[in-house]
């Protein structure tokens, strides 16, 4: 068994997002050449990170894929020799725009991209009302990155509600999902780590959320408390609100104890369940 590729140290952003986009992203680079130098393998940047996250921002921000932003995301992996989750930025295709993550190779290659499955769309009165299909389209695809023994699912944000994505995921035989996410105020506090917990708890994996950094004037104030959470679920590292680069050491030999310690995916009781739910 070759121990190395059985470990990867993952490098997080949570980055201050203005109103500037080519300042956004030259911080980004900035931001990724320190979690280089922290030995990050892997690095992902936070949710909607070239532009300020908000229904009235996505057109104006938008950029097709390839364009000005994803092509300095591309010589920067290449330069550097990692992995880049590049966040998400504002994605026009034709008439429609889309929450989009890309992921980049050593050669600047594109690896995948994924785009927000489940947008954002709730309404607490007189807390927050948020409609991200005033703007946005929903994607429909998975995206999965092998790195080293490592797969890696992708998730934005609000899909971390969806325990169906991060399971389809885990049988897919993803060992870690990362999701770049800017919670809010409201939700933050008390959601953003519980659910990073409760999908690795269900799925036994890693779970990474990478939000931009708080910023009390904007429209949409994130909470930031960027996290990554282990397969046994314990929260291995939490930033506070500010900016922030951090790196963790991912290790599949937790992986494998935790699954067969407790081996629910073996355990489940697929014989009964649509019977019992029609009956
Ligand atoms: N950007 C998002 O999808 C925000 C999700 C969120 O805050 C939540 O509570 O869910």
């Amino acid at each position: 068994m070759d121990k190395l590729a059985r470990t990867l140290r993952l490098g997080c952003i949570q980055l201050k997002v203005g109103a500037n986009k080519s300042e956004n992203v030259a911080r980004a680079i900035n931001k990724i050449r320190d979690a280089k130098m922290k030995g990050a393998e892997v690095v992902s940047l936070p949710e909607c990170f070239n532009s300020p996250y908000g229904t009235a921002y996505f057109n104006d921000y938008a950029e097709t894929i390839p364009g000005e932003t994803t092509n300095l995301l591309s010589q920067i992996a290449k330069e550097l020799q990692i992995i880049l989750i590049g966040g998400t930025i504002p994605e026009r295709d034709g008439d429609k725009l889309y929450n989009t993550a890309t992921i980049w190779g050593k050669s600047g290659e594109l690896l995948a991209k994924y785009r927000k499955m489940h947008l954002f769309d709730i309404d607490i009165p007189n807390e927050i009302t948020f409609k991200e299909s005033d703007s946005l389209s929903a994607g429909n695809d998975l995206a999965i990155i092998n790195v080293k023994d490592f797969k890696i699912g992708i998730g934005i944000c609000y899909d971390i509600r969806f325990e169906e994505l991060a399971k389809i995921y885990r049988k897919k035989g993803c060992n870690v999902l990362v999701y770049p996410a800017a919670f809010n105020m409201k939700t933050g506090p008390l959601h953003y780590e519980l659910l990073a917990q409760s999908r690795s708890n269900d799925n036994q994996l890693y779970t990474a959320l990478i939000s931009p950094a708080r910023d009390v004037n904007a429209s949409y104030v994130a909470w930031g408390h960027s996290c990554v959470v282990d397969p046994w679920a314990e929260v291995m590292y939490t930033s506070e609100a500010d900016e922030d680069v951090f790196v963790v050491d991912l290790d599949l030999d937790k992986v494998d104890k935790v699954r067969a310690n407790i081996p629910v995916f073996n355990q489940r009781r697929t014989d009964i369940y649509e019977t019992i739910e029609k009956k």
